[in-house]
């Protein structure tokens, strides 16, 4: 699953939005799966950890079929960026060509729990800025990919990034996001070309404050959890 400007997008800014990865009816079935009673390993109130406001839950193995091949076909094309941000930070580890290949390094040094999640926000939720690590293996980039209408199933609950430059300000951006995109982003380095060579900023993501309604997301993080 290659899109044109994922790597330009990530390369450029530190994300990109995938158009249209799934149609509405995945988006609303999928969405629908957070009310289930199985296939959860855990659920998170947010607001009890200082997180924000809202709530989510991580899936358990085995993941819904959906979810799974989204993990496993979303993995390659990042894995070469993530590689070539690797050397561009002089980093000699490098990624497996396949998920499973990566699970497994997870799996052996004890990061063994999923790490996809659902997660739900209504009037007055918000996701403060944050990064998903998980433990020492954290692979560079994730995607999350919005289930509800934008306008329709809510409103505002905007999709934030943002960049934190070496002795510099912050920078944010918004991320324009429709019912069944997904963004690809940069989950807390990301390398920016330099007058003397390539250096590291750090990134975070988050949401602002939802208006009204309900918005669902699916969040897909690659490396598993300890
Ligand atoms: O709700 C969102 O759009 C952000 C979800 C998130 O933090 C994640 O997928 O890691
Ligand atoms: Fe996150």
């Amino acid at each position: 699953m290659m899109q044109a400007g994922l790597a330009e997008g990530l390369n450029a800014r530190g994300w990109a939005v995938m158009p249209g990865l799934l149609d509405a009816a995945q988006a609303a079935d999928l969405a629908a799966l957070y009310d289930g009673a199985d296939g959860f390993r855990a659920r998170v109130v947010m607001e009890r950890h200082g997180f924000g406001r809202g709530e989510y839950r991580y899936f358990s193995y085995p993941l819904p079929p959906l979810v799974a091949q989204l993990r496993q076909a979303l993995y390659p094309a990042l894995a070469t960026i993530a590689n070539d941000w690797q050397a561009r930070l002089g980093q000699a580890a490098r990624f497996p060509a396949r998920h499973e290949d990566f699970l497994q390094a997870c799996h052996a040094g004890g990061q063994c729990r999923p790490t996809p999640l659902l997660l739900r926000y209504g009037p007055g939720d918000y996701n403060c800025l944050h990064q998903d690590l998980y433990g020492a293996l954290v692979f560079p980039l994730q995607v999350a990919i919005l289930l509800s209408q934008p306008e329709v199933d809510f409103t505002g609950g905007a999709f934030i990034l943002t960049e934190q430059r070496p002795r510099m300000q912050s920078r944010a951006d918004c991320v324009p996001l429709r019912q069944g995109d997904a963004v690809a982003f940069a989950v807390h380095h990301r390398p920016v070309r330099g007058a003397r060579g390539p250096y590291r900023v750090t990134m975070r993501h988050g949401v602002g404050t939802v208006l009204s309604g309900r918005r669902h997301v699916l969040g897909m993080v690659f490396h598993d959890a300890a």
